[in-house]
């Protein structure tokens, strides 16, 4: 079942080590097939290297496994909360990627210092509330999703798809996994460029506003120029 999700889902997963997203068998790619309601998720704790579409696991958004005799992955109660409330993606990743869970880690959302950021997210990146021990010591994978969408309560997850969870690290997402994956490989980079920059110069002003009047309007605008 799922065979073209599954292929996009394993392809997703293979690409966290190709761009430096993961070490070891840290983090995870799912993809939501909206005709069946169903999700094909990565196997929990296998390496990447040995990783067959065989291997994915196929659950219900009630997190019951469908098909796969693997164990879906331990994060796959975040994933699921995620697309149960945030209608129209298709893909969820979730990395450790350094650059962006150094954010995560510091609490901090990455403002938007660059036209870079402006391109993709509009504005900062954001970071959830810290989470509570009775969160932490519960369903904390359950919880997680549900500090993604508390934290999106004002926030249009189609226009910012990616978020740092505090104290962990980021959960990307898109219309499905590949632009899922491309999303999570663009917050490491601006990750990086904000820290780079604020080494360079820790007077830099957030510049948020002054790219989303300027930068955005110019280049996704009704006269956008961007593109073809
Ligand atoms: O965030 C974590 C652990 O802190 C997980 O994302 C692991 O990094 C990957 O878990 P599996 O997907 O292999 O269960």
């Amino acid at each position: 079942m799922l065979d073209a999700l599954k292929k996009q889902v394993l392809e997703a997963n293979l690409a966290l080590p190709k761009y430096n997203l993961v070490t070891f068998t840290w983090g995870n790619v799912s993809g939501f097939d909206k005709e069946s309601g169903l999700v094909v998720i990565k196997p929990s704790g296998v390496p990447y290297d040995e990783m067959t579409v065989d291997d994915l696991v196929v659950v219900d958004l009630d997190g019951n496994v469908v098909e796969g005799d693997k164990k879906p992955s331990s994060d796959t109660p975040t994933h699921l909360v995620l697309y149960k409330n945030f209608s129209g993606i298709g893909g969820v990743v979730h990395t450790h990627s350094p650059w962006a869970t150094s954010w995560a880690q510091a609490g901090t959302a990455i403002p938007a210092l660059g036209t870079t950021q402006a391109d993709y997210f509009y504005g900062a990146i954001p970071c959830t509330r810290k989470m509570t021990e009775t969160e932490i010591k519960g369903d904390y994978e359950r919880e997680t999703g549900n500090v993604i969408v508390e934290t999106f309560r004002d926030i249009d997850p189609l226009a910012v798809p990616s978020v740092l969870v505090h104290s962990h690290a980021p959960f990307n997402w898109g219309k499905d996994p590949d632009e899922a994956v491309h999303n999570a490989v663009v917050v490491e980079e601006v990750a990086k460029m904000a820290l780079r920059t604020y080494q360079i110069n820790p007077n830099t002003q957030d510049m948020q506003q002054t790219l989303l009047d300027k930068h955005y309007l110019r280049k996704h605008g009704k006269d956008a120029y961007y593109g073809q």
